[in-house]
């Protein structure tokens, strides 16, 4: 049985905030309102393309009515994406390699929508990492809801868990699905880490694989 690793996408795996910064100012700028900075955008990802959009329209004072053509503008946007502001973190495919040679089975749980999600993956040819992917609109809860991640787990097969995250929610999810978490320091997290609960912390991912090794001996993880 080997440890069953699943991955957050946004903040966690590829840094996305420019790319959809861009989309939210698209929208902003046909309606002639100001721009929202990167700052905003990246305190919008996290709870999925909803919850960005309503976060959006209330930065900006859109009424609530415009909700519906607001998302389904973003989400068409979205989907058109070309992906030249989004860049996977730092020595992302090099840890992702030595824990696939490790043998570890490896997985998504993000709130992106899931087409988003393989396009991004299929971009910088990510895909071949990860057996299971579940995207925020793959079930009918998104995290952190615990649904989404056991569903990503369970696709894995059998096995001890891992989930490592960046946010606020992922942190949330992994407590609810009683998951130990890891807990990635340099992507979109709002608070700060002492209010998070993790079993670990790591800000580049070269820390990644020995840190998984050291958790995996704490726990007896085989
Ligand atoms: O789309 C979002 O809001 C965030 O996605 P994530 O779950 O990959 O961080
Ligand atoms: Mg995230």
């Amino acid at each position: 049985m080997s440890l069953r690793i699943v991955f957050d996408l946004d903040g966690t795996l590829i840094d996305s905030a420019p790319d959809l910064c861009a989309i939210a100012n698209t929208l902003l700028a046909a309606r002639a309102l100001e721009p929202i900075s990167l700052v905003q955008a990246r305190e919008f990802i996290g709870n999925g393309a909803s919850v960005f959009v309503e976060k959006l329209r209330k930065s900006r004072d859109i009424p609530d009515t415009d909700h519906d053509a607001l998302l389904c503008s973003y989400l068409t946007l979205y989907a058109a994406l070309d992906l030249t502001l989004t860049a996977p973190y730092p020595g992302l495919v090099e840890a992702l390699s030595t824990l696939q040679a490790q043998g570890y089975a490896m997985g998504i749980c993000t709130n992106k929508p899931l087409k988003a999600a393989h396009a991004v993956l299929d971009h910088f040819e990510l895909g071949d990492f990860f057996d299971a992917v579940i995207g925020g609109d793959s079930l009918s809860v998104h995290k952190p809801d615990p649904t989404p991640l056991h569903a990503a787990f369970e696709a894995l097969g059998a096995g001890p868990r891992l989930y490592v995250g960046d946010s606020e929610v992922d942190a949330e999810t992994a407590a609810r699905a009683h998951v130990p978490f890891l807990l990635f320091t340099e992507g979109y997290r709002k608070s700060p880490m002492s209010d998070l609960n993790f079993q670990g912390n790591f800000s580049h991912f070269k820390a990644l694989p020995e840190l998984i090794s050291s958790i995996r001996t704490r726990a007896a993880w085989h």
